[in-house]
């Protein structure tokens, strides 16, 4: 039982059942398979345990009915299945469970074997009360072992044989009670077992309490609801910008009307985090609305703790929205969360995939877990392969713990898309991979997103830490620049991944939606500027200073980072011309290491609107 429960625990932990049911596999299905497994494996290794005590001539096994035994242990073990299940609903944490598994077999072993022995040789305590004990799995199973044994050593002093069915109506001994108590129970519990089981898999959380408030609670109705509406109670002067307040009407509208014809509409969507220990809430959504055609691609973008995975979280079923509701082709996340599975994928941001499997054999899975089969699903598998290239050299055929990890992320890739997933969610798609990599699996992408609608979420901040502690102890000017300016220096191959494949753009800080727009109209919103960036040594960063300075007086200085400046001149205001006659004056006099005029780009407009959204924050 240890062992089942701990398996049932660390596959929720990993999240890996949550993959599974978000590429189609049902409850039924999943309770099906993992039924069955473990009672095939149960009884394989009890067969093989009864055979053994024969073979070594023990008693027990030789003189009792062989039919008995299996009766009695083979509905054992359906309870100790069920058992599991039911107990793995109530565990979050592999540790815990084991340890709390280990406690209860040790414990109630020991009690069992001490307590029903003594009852029933000191024939004091009352039968029925032994019968009630029995109920406790532990206690009927020592009672059945006991009365078992006790036949085997009646038989090798009488030469009789051991215990025979007719022998269960026999009142003296309680085998037949047992076995009745055994089945009964497990019939009882199975049923109580799949429901809070699936109770506990519709939300994130697992604890008794969430469970039982889950099972009581009604179906909220099929619009908008506010489900433990949550006051944003830190005060904050929002001044919603017109492209905002747009998307929040275009969601008003599309909510009007069934069949709208939108993937995804999101309606003022929240999640709050409850502080522990003193800590103060912490919102990590604030109140996302969206509205996503077929055929569009969306990215979020947004520093570390924007709140982008909260928000995929939410709508991908790993975890509920504290309040606000959204609708993945009609269908409400509060709600529909198994209906919605049927027609999603995901590329999650860590790749959940199985060592021993191969590429092949994972896309075969989520495929046929997506109703394909026969030459469709071979011939979906092998586009698959081949749009992610993952045909080359035999790789589809590889087990995945020999991929690298550019090959586990195409292949993540592959399985989101597989079986006409209509609405797909890709967490940073291309992390980790090389250019040529990148490249084919943007073509991949592109040419998916024709009828289906994909959010891809990109962090652009990878290097910021480790850049930030480097400026603190080797180059005094950067100290005073905060962490935010720095993604911009570091986020080329995100963004550039950002603005190929993204139709629309969404930059989010803090839990909310700072500006959405097609990439070249927030470049032309956010830019009309060009960006000077210039290296010289630390000596003559004040002649760049004054350089900027002089061609244009309200200059805005971008970044400072050892040696390196880079400044906004306004288009209107300054003429291209001017500023490489500034240089080469300049040149004349420092040193200058390298030097760059550009037009606005999405980079540009990211560290603008990050770098506001930021200031805004803390003024309020
Ligand atoms: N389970 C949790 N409990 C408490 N706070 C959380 C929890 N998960 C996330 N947060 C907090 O919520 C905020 C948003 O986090 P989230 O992971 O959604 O951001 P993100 O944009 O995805 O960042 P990253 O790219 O680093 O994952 C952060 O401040 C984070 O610390």
């Amino acid at each position: 039982m240890q062992v089942m429960l701990t398996y049932l625990v660390y596959e929720k932990q990993h999240k890996l059942r949550t993959m599974m049911k978000m590429h189609g596999l049902g409850n039924g299905p999943y309770w099906i398979i993992y039924y069955a497994y473990f009672l095939i494996l149960s009884t394989v290794y009890l067969v093989l345990f009864v055979i053994f005590g024969a073979l070594i001539g023990l008693n027990f096994f030789k003189t009792n009915d062989y039919g008995i035994q299996f009766v009695f242990f083979f509905s054992f073990i359906n309870l100790q299945i069920v058992l599991s299940f039911l107990a793995a609903t109530f565990f979050s944490k592999v540790n815990t469970a084991q340890a709390i598994a280990y406690l209860y077999i040790f414990g109630s072993g020991l009690m069992a074997g001490s307590l029903i022995r003594n009852f029933l040789e000191g024939g004091k305590f009352p039968r029925h009360w032994i019968t009630v004990l029995e109920i406790i799995p532990a206690f009927s199973l020592y009672r059945g072992l006991y009365e078992l044994s006790q036949y085997a050593i009646r038989a090798s002093e009488t030469g009789n044989p051991g215990i025979q069915w007719s022998d269960l109506n026999d009142h003296t001994n309680g085998m037949r009670d047992v076995m009745i108590i055994i089945i009964v129970e497990w019939l009882v519990l199975l049923p109580v077992a799949y429901y809070f089981d699936y109770a506990a898999s519709v939300g994130n959380s697992s604890g008794l309490l969430s469970i039982i408030k889950r099972l009581l609670r009604k179906n909220p109705t099929w619009r908008r609801i506010a489900v433990n509406e949550v006051a944003d109670n830190d005060v904050h002067v929002e001044m919603e910008k017109l492209d905002i307040i747009k998307e929040r009407e275009t969601v008003d509208q599309v909510l009007q009307q069934r069949n709208s014809g939108y993937a995804v509409v999101c309606d003022d969507l929240k999640k709050v985090y409850h502080g522990k220990d003193g800590n103060p809430d912490k919102y990590a959504v604030r109140g996302l609305s969206l509205a996503l055609p077929y055929g569009e691609c969306l990215g979020i973008l947004g520093p570390n703790g924007a709140g982008k995975s909260s928000f995929i979280s939410m709508m991908i079923g790993f975890s509920k929205p504290t309040s606000g509701n959204a609708f993945v082709q009609d269908f409400s996340i509060h709600t529909d969360m198994e209906n919605i599975y049927n027609s999603m994928g995901v590329c999650p941001q860590n790749d959940m995939l199985w060592e021993m499997l191969t590429g092949r054999e994972h896309l075969q899975f989520y495929g046929r877990l997506k109703s394909l089969s026969g030459s469709a699903l071979d011939l979906a598998v092998e586009e698959s392969l081949r749009s992610v290239n993952l045909l080359l050299g035999g790789a589809a055929d590889k087990q995945v713990r020999k991929y690298s990890g550019g090959m586990k992320r195409r292949l993540s890739i592959a399985i989101s898309l597989i079986g006409d997933a209509k609405v797909v969610y890709m967490d940073e798609p291309s992390t980790g991979l090389d250019p040529a990599s990148r490249k084919s699996l943007w073509t991949a992408v592109k040419q998916a997103k024709q009828d289906r609608a994909i959010i891809l979420t990109s962090n652009l901040q990878p290097m910021s830490i480790p850049s930030l502690a480097l400026g603190h102890s080797c180059f005094p000017s950067m100290v005073a620049i905060k962490p935010l300016v720095l993604f911009g220096i570091f986020a080329a191959h995100s963004m550039e991944e950002a603005e190929v494949l993204c139709d629309r753009l969404c930059i989010m800080v803090d839990g909310r939606l700072q500006c959405i727009g097609r990439p070249k109209e927030l470049i032309a919103r956010y830019g009309g500027y060009y960006v000077l960036t210039m290296t010289t040594s630390s000596e003559f960063e004040r002649e760049v200073e004054d350089l900027a300075l002089k061609l244009l007086p309200n200059a805005r200085k971008v970044y400072h980072l050892s040696g390196t400046q880079k400044y906004e001149l306004s288009k209107q205001q300054v003429r291209i011309a001017d500023v490489f006659m500034a240089v080469e004056n300049l040149k004349r006099r420092v040193e200058v290491q390298a030097w760059g005029l550009a037009d606005t780009t999405m980079e540009d407009v990211f560290v603008k609107v990050a770098t506001g959204a930021q200031s805004s924050d803390e003024l309020s």
